[in-house]
């Protein structure tokens, strides 16, 4: 592994999911969240995608949430991270559940899209971005890695008040879902900003959808409003 493949990475944002690791199948933990989104991320992914039988890189997967729910529904799924405890937790929760179209591996992306470029028909990278020095190079590297014409989703949070408001002040100090510390504000990315990365990174955006939290109700669920945590659709021109 090159320096230059280091540098791309925080390790004290590695290390809160590090601590954290032990609790992330706890639907009741500062996972939580995840947890709630995953339906919704999942069931997006697989009515774009079409999951079955199809060949799926996550990027930045933590303990799994995701990579092992696409796996449930028929594909073929590598998760790759930066954390090693998360990673162990992961595997160990795959063998538990019998889940066995799922292998996991740490190794940063572009280290992989250089090793193997167009191998996947759909690459995942859901609330990672706003954790990295240079997220563009990470969007640089799922294009990289997707198969021409493949699927390439990204989720993060927008930057805005509201933003400040829910995903800061909100979830880690009124509500304490979160662990203080979680999230930096000025990491957070602009719908606007993502889809410029993407396009340089010929990607196409087709579909950007809010993933919306009602403090009222603490429901999730898919709609028009990007303004706090959202998902872009995007597909490698061919
Ligand atoms: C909020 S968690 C999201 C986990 C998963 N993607 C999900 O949505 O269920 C962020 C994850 O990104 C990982 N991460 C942070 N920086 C990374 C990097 N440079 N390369 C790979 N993973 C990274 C962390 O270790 C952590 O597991």
């Amino acid at each position: 592994m090159s320096e230059q493949h280091h540098i791309n990475v925080d390790r004290e944002e590695i290390a809160k999911f590090e601590a954290l690791a032990s609790r992330w199948w706890d639907p009741n933990s500062e996972f939580k969240p995840l947890h709630e989104i995953n339906p919704l991320r999942l069931n997006f992914i697989d009515e774009k995608t079409s999951l079955n039988g199809k060949r799926v890189l996550d990027v930045g997967c933590g303990g799994g949430i995701l990579a092992e729910s696409m796996a449930r529904r028929g594909a073929d799924v590598m998760g790759i991270d930066m954390g090693e405890a998360p990673l162990s937790v992961a595997q160990l929760h795959a063998l538990e559940m019998g889940v066995e179209n799922v292998s996991y591996q740490q190794i940063p992306v572009e280290q992989l899209a250089a090793e193997q470029p167009q191998s996947f028909d759909v690459v995942t990278c859901m609330e990672m971005l706003e954790h990295v020095p240079d997220p563009s190079s990470i969007i640089q590297a799922c294009a990289t890695l997707v198969k021409p014409g493949g699927h390439v989703f990204f989720s993060t949070l927008n930057r805005n008040p509201k933003s400040f408001l829910f995903a800061i002040v909100g979830a880690e100090y009124v509500l304490q879902m979160l662990p203080k510390g979680t999230h930096e504000f000025k990491k957070f990315i602009k719908p606007a900003e993502l889809i410029r990365w993407t396009r340089h990174a010929n990607l196409k955006a087709h579909e950007t959808v809010g993933l919306t939290y009602n403090p009222l109700t603490k429901v999730y669920r898919l709609s028009s409003d990007v303004d706090v945590n959202y998902m872009v659709h995007t597909t490698l021109s061919e």
